[in-house]
């Protein structure tokens, strides 16, 4: 059994949440709310900022040239391509740009720059794979299932498109292979951070389905 797989089944009540939750469900129906897609997009504008960070301070940690390049361009790809998937509903949708950090984001941006900081490569590489695989794994049943047309139809595309699946599949096979030569101790640290980090997933979509505020 590779590691992944046990990753899969350790977080697979998370993802089934994910799968079912309003958020998803309704952006498949093309009948999410518009307010929450916005909030949502510009959330994600401010994650991805932080994530390909993340991504480039991990790759500064990997044992390999290769792996540094492939962590540099999943970082570039983060910002590049993502970004304007992001640009293109912020011109549709007239997307404030002021707006701060919600809760979910922060907690979630934040854990993801402090494990690629003072965590271990294979720790860090297993926290950012829930952004690679969940998504994959979401656009592909969203894209599956979807009511066309679909308002949301660009974003769905880009998760379950080929360029995204080249990048899961390279992060998948370094996060197997780290695991091969780690101890238990780093196995389980590993699966720690894989749930903790597939949580947070879950917490991002809910922040914006429920366009969340600070409470104070
Ligand atoms: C919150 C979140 N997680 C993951 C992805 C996919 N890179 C994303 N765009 N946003």
């Amino acid at each position: 059994m590779k590691f992944t797989d046990h990753l899969w089944a350790e977080a697979l009540p998370v993802y089934t949440k994910i799968q079912a939750h309003p958020f998803n469900q309704e952006l498949m129906a093309g009948t999410l709310p518009v307010e929450k897609f916005k909030f949502y997009i510009r959330q994600d504008s401010l994650y991805l900022a932080e994530f390909s960070k993340a991504l480039a301070v991990t790759g500064t940690h990997a044992g390999t040239s290769q792996e540094l390049l492939d962590f540099l361009q999943f970082a570039q790809n983060a910002i590049l391509v993502e970004r304007a998937l992001h640009e293109s509903y912020f011109k549709e949708y007239h997307i404030d740009h002021q707006a701060g950090m919600a809760p979910g984001c922060f907690a979630y941006t934040h854990y993801l720059l402090a494990t690629s900081t003072f965590e271990s490569y294979e720790v860090a590489v297993a926290a950012l794979l829930p952004c690679f695989w969940i998504y994959k794994k979401v656009g592909d049943y969203i894209y599956q299932r979807q009511t066309k047309p679909n308002p949301y139809q660009n974003w769905i595309n880009t998760y379950a498109g080929e360029s995204f699946a080249n990048s899961v599949q390279k992060a998948l096979n370094t996060c197997d292979r780290l695991a091969d030569q780690a101890s238990e101790i780093t196995r389980k640290q590993m699966t720690e951070a894989y749930v903790t980090a597939s949580r947070l997933e879950y917490v991002f979509w809910d922040s914006a389905y429920k366009l969340e505020k600070w409470p104070v």
